[in-house]
């Protein structure tokens, strides 16, 4: 063979768009959780590519049929942090040739439907609700690159897909204004996003029982970073969406810039243990209809009253703000 001009610098594959729900059965009392899962791997697999030696390849059928499995058997399955980080766990464990697992989980909504009268209403024990169409998103990478008696976790988590919409308090003005400016300033306008936030912990230590996945989350829940504390990445993303949903009702904002930074310092000021966060809010615009023509006024900031949404283009304003 004449002699390559590429090496293989990167590897890694999985399954994706892996949709599981799991009932929990609590006497007549059930939960359920849907999740839509993601899971790669890396290690020793260079040579499928590079010779195409499949001896090293756990088939991404596998991979979907362990995360069937572990959603089966995992006691922590109705948190998607401890599930995404029990799968990976499991991948390495299980194969030692493998030596890093990303494992991505969106949960998507089942909220219990609130039944009965006035006053007396109850949260139904097994009938449940979409009641939105944002995710919580889990991001986990399991190193065990070190040794498999030195594991890293890093976790992510987030969320996506969060439409919003306020009617006033909002502004934008005092912006840079030349040859190229058409857009005029507004002491009130219509404010619309899509919150896409992410946010970062701390590195975790995954003790030394690693090799028992089980045993493993069980003192994972116990301890971050080799400090004996707790975190809860799933309590973190209850205060995440509180916060989103507070600051942007509240905030008296003068542009999205402004608004994403202050929740962003509020959501590393409430959870000590996220050491950053990165929101990416689209400005999705509504634009105020132009009916002089027809005699009517429609186009005065604060008395507009018909607005025409515009799918394309959208602002995007990103930021990421981490501790110092
Ligand atoms: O909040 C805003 N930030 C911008 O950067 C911008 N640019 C724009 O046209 N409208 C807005 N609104």
């Amino acid at each position: 063979m004449t002699t390559e001009p590429g090496t293989l610098s990167s590897a890694r594959y999985g399954k994706d768009l892996i949709r599981v729900l799991r009932v929990v059965r609590e006497g007549s009392t059930h939960h359920v959780v849907e999740y839509n899962v993601r899971a790669l791997v890396e290690g020793d697999i260079a040579t499928s590519y590079t010779e195409a030696d499949n001896s090293v390849v756990v088939a991404t059928d596998s991979i979907k049929n362990i995360t069937y499995y572990v959603a089966k058997i995992s006691p922590h399955i109705l948190s998607p942090t401890r599930f995404a980080l029990h799968l990976a766990t499991f991948l390495l464990s299980k194969y030692p040739h493998l030596n890093k697992a990303f494992v991505d989980v969106d949960r998507l909504r089942w909220s219990r439907i609130s039944v009965g009268g006035q006053g007396e209403s109850s949260s139904h024990p097994h009938s449940f609700i979409r009641d939105g169409d944002d995710k919580q998103t889990v991001s986990v990478v399991v190193d065990a690159t070190k040794g498999k008696d030195k594991v890293i976790a890093q976790v992510k988590g987030g969320m996506r897909d969060l439409l919003v919409l306020k009617s006033t308090g909002s502004a934008f003005r005092s912006f840079v204004r030349d040859e190229f400016t058409t857009l005029v300033e507004v002491p009130d306008r219509i404010l619309s996003t899509a919150v896409d936030l992410e946010y970062v912990f701390g590195e975790v230590q995954i003790p030394a029982e690693f090799k028992d996945a089980d045993k493993t989350l069980k003192s994972f829940t116990l301890t971050s970073a080799g400090l004996c504390d707790v975190w809860d990445a799933d309590k973190a993303a209850d205060l995440a969406r509180k916060v989103t949903l507070e600051l942007f009702a509240t905030d008296e904002s003068e542009s999205v810039q402004a608004t994403l930074y202050k929740m962003a310092q509020t959501l590393l000021a409430e959870d000590k243990y996220i050491n950053s966060v990165t929101y990416k809010l689209p400005n999705k615009h509504y634009v105020p209809v132009d009916m002089r023509y027809i005699g009517v006024e429609n186009m005065k900031p604060s008395e507009a009253e018909v607005f025409v949404p515009l799918a394309a283009p959208s602002g995007l304003i990103t930021a990421t703000v981490t501790r110092k």
